[in-house]
């Protein structure tokens, strides 16, 4: 059939409409700028996080209300940047706003920007940090880490609870580096390692003859960390006969090693580590809750990766730079969709995780970019742990200008069909209610669970920060 003019006429202000709508879905509300940075066009959402000056024509910086040196800075950063506004909505104070600015081309010239914005709140404690080999620029690790300063100071035992791979036993060699005791060894043992035979006389040493095998005396850890500090990783999978004797171990500031009878004195400090709730395991009789008292004097909680979802892809880059530093492949990039897979990975193995696939990825792949094909396998299945493209990070990872054709969109369950797979983090309730200003109802739609589901988890989580 032949096409008239009027059939391939393109109504431009609809595409445009459209084009931001589809925009917003995908990535959160949606500003785009010129190549003089004045504002072409704004999404329905953005329109909403910016309802002061947001007119097409203006200045960045004036739509925005923030001043000129954040704003350009923001446009600049290839990383996501802050922009605090003044005389936010309602003209209560100031209010921030997450900002990643996409560099548009249209023939190899620059043709403006597509910027992408996440409201958050004001944290007036926001930067990043490098603390005894660790890096973040969340402030709930940064709290941790004066806690950290705090506990190393004294002898308090301290027990650190986080998924696997958060950083606990980081935390723990932290606590001894910064401690008076820092010139003494730091023993690690892994209690969930060993047989309960094993374990004991790996902390308390035996006797020669105390068993078959057993042909010379062995000091265990507890001796060994003498005047150090002994990490117990796994503690809450010691067995309760054990548990038993650690309480008086640490009642006695003694050992009596295996096969043995007189008691050996000891100084040693005590840091443990769980990825379980101990009350919990106490509850269960499966703990004893004299030596859960006496192990966390001072309790520490690591929040999981997918709960600091700003940390992901600094921390990617970081990895890449270091195994750059080894030679061979050098990393300069990640592509917007490797970016924006890597943010909505659920990451069950955290920070180790972050850093394995960082080291596949740069080992698998050939280019001085990172793509979405150099990650994991899991990462290209279909079931991968996701989290929800809520997150103020999820949604600053853009296509690529000369993207053929849109990827699918990331899947915002409709409410009562939600995916089984796709777990929500406290954080991705936080996001939505910082996106529905607080409107429980509307965020719960948003996540596709029921507002039930969203309070009883608002409710776990307080309770877990109270422990
Ligand atoms: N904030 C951080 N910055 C940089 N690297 C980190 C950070 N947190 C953890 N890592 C790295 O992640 C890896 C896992 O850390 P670590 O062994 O301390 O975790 P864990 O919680 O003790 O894990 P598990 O419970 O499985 O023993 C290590 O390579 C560590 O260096």
């Amino acid at each position: 059939m032949k096409r008239t003019a009027a059939a391939t006429e393109v109504d431009a202000p609809r595409a445009l409409s459209q084009a931001l709508r589809a925009l917003e879905t995908l990535l959160g509300p949606t500003v785009l700028l010129d190549a003089q940075a004045r504002v072409v066009a704004l999404g329905a959402e953005a329109q909403v996080l910016v309802p002061r000056g947001a007119e097409v024509g203006a200045r960045f910086h004036e739509a925005l209300t923030g001043t000129e040196d954040d704003c350009q800075a923001a446009l600049r950063a290839a990383r996501e940047g802050l922009i605090t506004l003044r005389g936010g909505a309602g003209g209560a104070g100031q209010r921030q706003l997450r900002v990643r600015a996409v560099r548009l081309s249209e023939r190899g010239k620059d043709a403006g920007w597509s910027v992408h914005l996440a409201p958050c709140a004001v944290d007036p404690d926001h930067r990043e940090e490098r603390f005894q080999g660790m890096w973040t620029q969340d402030s709930r690790m940064r709290r941790l880490f004066r806690i950290v300063e705090k506990a190393a100071r004294t002898d308090v035992t301290v027990l650190l609870r986080g998924e696997s791979g958060t950083g606990k036993e980081k935390v723990a060699c932290a606590l001894h580096a910064l401690s008076p005791r820092a010139h003494g060894p730091f023993r690690a043992i892994n209690c969930a390692a060993l047989s309960p035979s094993l374990l004991e006389s790996e902390l308390f040493g035996h006797a020669r003859g105390a068993f078959t095998g057993a042909v010379r005396d062995s000091p265990g850890h507890f001796r060994l960390a003498q005047g150090g500090t002994l990490f117990l990783d796994e503690v809450a999978e010691m067995p309760l006969d054990l548990q038993a004797k650690m309480l008086r171990v640490l009642e006695t500031h003694s050992v009596i090693p295996v096969g043995g009878r007189e008691p050996v004195s000891v100084d040693v400090r005590i840091v443990s580590a769980t990825h379980r709730a101990l009350r919990h395991e106490v509850e269960q009789g499966r703990f004893r809750a004299d030596l859960m008292y006496r192990l966390r004097v001072v309790p520490i909680f690591l929040p999981p990766l997918r709960e600091r979802p700003g940390d992901i892809l600094p921390l990617a880059e970081q990895f890449l730079a270091e195994f750059n530093a080894r030679g061979g492949r050098t990393v300069q990039r990640i592509c917007a969709r490797a970016r924006r897979q890597l943010e909505e990975y659920a990451w069950p193995g955290n920070v180790r995780e972050l850093r394995n696939a960082m080291e596949y990825a740069h080992v698998m792949g050939e280019h001085a970019t990172l793509t979405e094909a150099d990650l994991p396998p899991e990462f290209n299945e279909q079931a991968r742990p996701v989290r929800l493209p809520l997150s103020p990070a999820s949604i600053t990872s853009p296509l690529p200008p000369s993207s053929p054709s849109l990827p699918s969109p990331p899947s915002l369950p409709s409410a009562g069909a939600r995916d089984p797979l796709v777990e929500v983090s406290l954080g991705d309730i936080r996001r939505a209610l910082a996106r529905t200003g607080g409107r429980r109802a509307r965020a719960a739609a948003l996540l596709g669970i029921s507002r039930i589901t969203l309070w009883r988890r608002l409710k776990e989580a307080e309770r877990d920060e109270k422990r």
